[in-house]
């Protein structure tokens, strides 16, 4: 008697066992990822940028990026939760020539990013979009432009107009922040979010995260032309 009701229980056990591996397998095939590449000059605060993003702070130190860091950070839009993946890029040309065709292989979206205090890394972005649309990266890719280091008042050399007449022709949002500056977290933040909700919007752009399986699933599906997105 006491093997059968142990056995009963262990099979309740089994029972609520894979429900809860199910579940947690449905939750983490729905999750989807959007790759998002940032791309611009050589110090002109990438990584501070993600870093404020993913981790909601500025970090004290940071060194050339080398080839490429990953940096996640899960949200909601609409109930639905979203992994949105930012492959924060190298500028230096040394540092980024073996991995250039990773970084624009799949990818979902573009953050362009220029110092405003630093004219040249403005005009350096004819050559960044240059090189993305070498890398056959399609126009539905939605892309951004972001001035960044706004908190250094008294060096700025590139003017808001210019840089909004510049966004405008090539068919992007501006967004001038500070990575630095705690006060614009919330701005650094409607970059990637304004991103992920266009993404949202278009279903041909999805990955699933099949963590329990080989790899992840691309789902051909057409672009849905309507969006949400609130920016
Ligand atoms: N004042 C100010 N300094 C910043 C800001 N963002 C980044 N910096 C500084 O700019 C320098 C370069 O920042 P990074 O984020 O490492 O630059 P990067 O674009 O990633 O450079 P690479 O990895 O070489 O491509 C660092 O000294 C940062 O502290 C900002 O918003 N304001
Ligand atoms: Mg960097």
């Amino acid at each position: 008697m006491a093997n059968e009701a142990h056995g009963r229980g262990e099979g309740a056990g089994l029972a609520s066992n894979s429900l809860e591996l199910s579940t947690s397998l449905e939750r983490s095939v729905q999750t989807r990822i959007f790759k998002i590449i940032v791309i611009g000059d050589s110090n002109v605060g990438k990584t501070c940028l993600t870093f404020r993003f993913t981790g909601g702070s500025f970090p004290d130190k940071t060194e050339a990026t080398i080839g490429v860091d990953f940096r996640e950070k899960a949200v909601e839009i609409e109930g639905e939760r979203i992994k949105v993946q930012v492959w924060d890029t190298a500028g230096q040309e040394r540092f980024r020539k073996s991995m250039v065709e990773h970084y624009y292989r799949n990818v979902h979206a573009v953050v362009f990013v220029y110092d405003v205090t630093k004219m040249v890394s403005f005009e350096n972005l004819k050559t960044w979009i240059q090189e993305c649309n070498g890398h056959r990266v399609s126009a539905s890719v939605p892309r951004v432009l972001v001035g960044n280091k706004c908190d250094l008042v008294d060096q700025i050399q590139v003017p808001s107009n210019m840089a909004l007449k510049f966004a405008d022709a090539h068919n992007m949002l501006l967004f001038e922040t500070s990575a630095k500056d705690p006060k614009e977290s919330q701005n650094v933040d409607s970059i990637f979010m304004c991103l992920a909700c266009r993404l949202k919007a278009q279903k041909s752009l999805i990955y699933w995260n099949v963590e329990r399986e080989d790899g992840k699933v691309r789902l051909n599906q057409e672009p849905d032309p309507k969006t949400n997105c609130p920016c």
